[in-house]
């Protein structure tokens, strides 16, 4: 845990000022019972009023700095925990930004955000105690402990004794909640899931009448969580009652023997007020402490979960001398000899032995049934997963040579999905190209076929595209993703199915488009439509994984039956719907 503080080395001044100036205050807090007993013994016995003035005014002047320097701890303290937080979470994100989807898959979705959210405000938590009692609340109880022993050293010794029995239990309840915290974070990542899973999919949910089907799953997933912290609730809740108990104990013990000590003389009645305002102020301090060691338990349980993903190597990483100027004349822009690839070590191959060259300027389109491996094979091209053998070369570079902003460069993918982000039109485009020109912006909505709709809405380029771009069509969306991937002109344009959404016409419109516009570019279409791609220079076909046919739609039509029987389903569920 301690490791995570270097996210806090912007913040040196406010972690030295904060503790320096609680432990002002404490220091203050320490001295009040004293002056309280000489103000009992000297002033009030006395009947010495000038005493007791002066005494009092010392008290109420050290009371009011103590209040301005407790102010001054708060203020430090804010600062630096969510310097600290802030800082924490964009060097998560970073390290989140590296990982591989393989690394992602992994570790998953939802347990990340609970990672980036509940972890680290955990960590924010822990910094500013750390900050505003970490030294005050030792130092109270260690300094009530000695003032104890300045007064009285025989009765001081029942504090010794109070503070053993609270070290004990203490230990044992941090023994038994750390690995509880650490279930109930595991608990909270299941939460999330659940949720997202449950907002993302609303819709649907709804048109399958599943509401009670959702409500149970969230049910029982909250159920889970309020178990587990009722496991942790349970132990903590020990502490408070057994702190109190031990304090009323040694109270009665220290009036007991106090109560001798002034018969004989060798107490006063305001060092016996003392003693019992210290042992307060020792116990006090220490129910901080042990509040404080539930905290750092929660926040080192965070930290263990932070740090994991901090300290994960990504599965793929820039190459030491990477290449970063590919030769883009080169005939054979993209080349795959005999790849393999599975998604787990302990998986079946997802793909077999795909070998193709893809050429400058050409189109290469990949058929296949569903889950037959089209999009796997398109996930290896820009080092989105390594395969686990063969090879794969773009303009003649291996592709684990390549800097990894230049190989992806090289690529404007449109994935299956179509995701937009909040924000404008403009906004969403400059995520292919940082620097476009409006002019850019609509020669790529143009080719993409989407100038005409985004021309008619009310702010053109500045429309504002809301959470998941559910403000457009299935298939405008499709569109501003495509104009997206090939703003910045890439060499190899991917479409992922994105055409699906299209009708016949303006799919056909599209392809057209893309081949004038592009014509250095080249281009890999995967489509369960035949009409996608059967103008393509080569049309790979895939079945199980497995490379099935490679050729022109006149050389397949002869060669390969896969092929041939997806033509022949088509054309006759076409003809079925024409009548
Ligand atoms: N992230 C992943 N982790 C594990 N297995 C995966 C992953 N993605 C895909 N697969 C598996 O790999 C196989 C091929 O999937 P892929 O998405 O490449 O097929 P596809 O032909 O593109 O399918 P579709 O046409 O339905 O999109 C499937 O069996 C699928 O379950």
């Amino acid at each position: 845990m301690l490791g995570l503080l270097r996210y806090a080395k912007e913040y040196k001044k406010e972690l030295i000022l904060g503790p320096f100036f609680k432990f002002l205050e404490a220091v203050f807090e320490l001295l009040l019972p004293l002056g309280m007993a000489m103000l009992i013994d000297n002033g009030i016995a006395k009947h010495d009023f000038n005493y007791v003035l002066k005494i009092s005014t010392l008290m109420i002047l050290m009371s009011v700095v103590g209040l301005f320097c407790v102010l001054l701890c708060q203020y430090y303290s804010s600062v630096a925990s969510q310097g600290f937080g802030t800082d924490l979470r964009t060097a998560l994100l970073k390290k989140i930004n590296t990982l591989s989807h393989q690394d992602l898959n992994d570790f998953g979705t939802s347990t990340l955000v609970t990672r980036m959210t509940n972890d680290i405000n955990q960590l924010q938590l822990a910094l500013a105690m750390l900050i505003r009692l970490v030294i005050r609340a030792p130092f109270l109880s260690l300094g009530s402990l000695i003032m104890a022993f300045y007064i009285n050293a025989k009765i001081a010794l029942i504090f010794i004794l109070a503070l053993a029995i609270f070290c004990s239990v203490l230990y044992v309840m941090a023994k038994q909640t750390v690995p509880l915290y650490k279930k109930v974070q595991k608990q909270i990542d299941k939460m999330n899931q659940v949720i997202s899973e449950n907002l993302s999919g609303i819709r649907v949910i709804r048109a399958f009448g599943q509401k009670k089907y959702s409500e149970d799953g969230m049910e029982q997933t909250n159920k889970q969580l309020a178990k587990a912290y009722r496991r942790v609730a349970n132990v903590s809740a020990i502490l408070n009652p057994a702190t109190i108990l031990i304090m009323n104990g040694a109270i009665i013990l220290i009036l007991f023997l106090g109560g001798n000590y002034i018969n004989t003389g060798s107490l006063t009645q305001g060092e016996l007020l003392a003693l019992i305002n210290y042992l307060t102020q020792m116990l006090l301090a220490l129910i901080v402490i042990s509040n404080l060691v539930v905290i750092f338990s929660k926040a080192s349980a965070a930290a263990t979960r932070v740090n994991e993903v901090l300290e994960t190597t990504p599965s793929i990483q820039e190459p030491t001398d990477a290449v970063t100027e590919l030769a883009t004349q080169n005939n054979v822009s993209l080349s795959f000899k005999n790849v393999s690839f599975k998604y787990q070590v302990n998986s079946g191959l997802a793909l077999e032995n795909i070998s193709f060259d893809l050429k400058r300027g050409q189109t290469l389109g990949i058929v296949g049934t569903t889950g037959s491996g089209k999009s796997s094979i398109i996930q290896l091209a820009p080092r989105f997963y390594d395969p686990t053998s063969g090879s794969i070369e773009l303009f003649g570079v291996p592709l684990q040579k390549i800097s990894l902003t230049t190989l992806r460069n090289t690529f404007g993918i449109v994935p299956q999905q179509s995701v937009l982000f909040t924000g404008s039109v403009r906004e969403n485009l400059q995520w292919g190209k940082k620097d476009a020109t409006d002019k850019e912006c609509w020669d790529a909505l143009m080719i993409a076929q989407s100038a005409d709709f985004v021309e008619k809405l009310p702010k053109k380029l500045d429309t504002m595209i809301v959470e998941g771009g559910k403000n457009f069509s299935g298939g405008q969306r499709q569109r501003l993703t495509i104009a997206r991937a090939l703003i910045n002109q890439p060499e190899i344009i991917i479409l992922d199915d994105s055409l699906s959404a299209l009708d016949f016409q303006t799919d056909a419109n599209l392809r057209k488009s893309l081949a004038a516009n592009l014509t250095n570019s080249s281009q890999i279409i995967i489509s369960q439509r035949i009409s996608s791609i059967q103008d393509a220079d080569q049309i790979l076909v895939i079945e199980n994984g497995t490379q099935v046919g490679l050729g022109t739609h006149e050389d397949l039509m002869l060669s390969c039956v896969t092929y041939q029987e997806l033509v022949e389903s088509q054309q006759s569920s076409r003809k079925a719907g024409d009548h």
